[in-house]
């Protein structure tokens, strides 16, 4: 994983679009929004999920190919609502098995910071944040989704600043 400050640029969103000079964006600073992050070492993929599950109260999981092949025709649709600005009233939490792509997220001062997350690394981003997420110009990822109960990861478009959940993210944010 490795996260820096987006440059904003209007071209093809499965380019880096990291800023020159790069401007880099720590784990810490990510944990300051509200996004957790783990490295999966390989030996132990399996239990270190587990233990993730069972810590934070994941009861459920499942996959999801991100690709022309794995979507087939809803490809494209998805593609572009992945893209859109959103939230999510429930954690989104993705562990990579395979493959490569970008979340984007909204920081503190609502700057764009890209992560760049790739196969081992898991990624919870928190009820309640703009996110945006694209494939790189590999063109393919494959990811567990984990879930407390059942999934909900209808995408609430910005604005939705009224939103409850939006609005308890803000508040956990400031207070920490
Ligand atoms: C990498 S899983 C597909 C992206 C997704 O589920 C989502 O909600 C993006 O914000
Ligand atoms: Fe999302």
């Amino acid at each position: 994983m490795r996260a820096y400050l987006y440059d904003n640029l209007d071209t093809d969103c499965r380019e880096p679009h990291e800023q020159n000079p790069s401007v880099p964006v720590s784990v810490e600073e990510l944990e300051a929004s509200g996004v957790l992050y783990w490295r999966l070492r390989d030996e132990n993929f399996e239990d270190q999920i587990d233990k993730i599950c069972a810590d934070r109260n994941y009861k459920n999981r499942d996959q999801i190919t991100v690709s022309k092949e794995g979507l087939g025709e809803l490809f494209d649709a998805k593609i572009k609502t992945f893209f859109a600005e959103h939230l999510h009233e429930d954690e989104e939490i993705r562990a990579i098995l395979e493959g490569t792509g970008y979340f984007d997220i909204r920081d503190k001062q609502d700057r764009w910071v890209r992560i760049k997350v790739e196969a081992g690394d898991l990624i919870v981003l928190p009820a309640g944040i703009y996110h945006r997420f694209t494939l790189d110009t590999n063109n393919y990822l494959k990811a567990m989704r984990l879930f407390k109960e059942d999934p909900v990861w209808t995408p609430l478009n910005r604005p939705c600043d009224e939103n409850p959940y939006r609005k308890a993210y803000l508040e956990a944010i400031e207070a920490n």
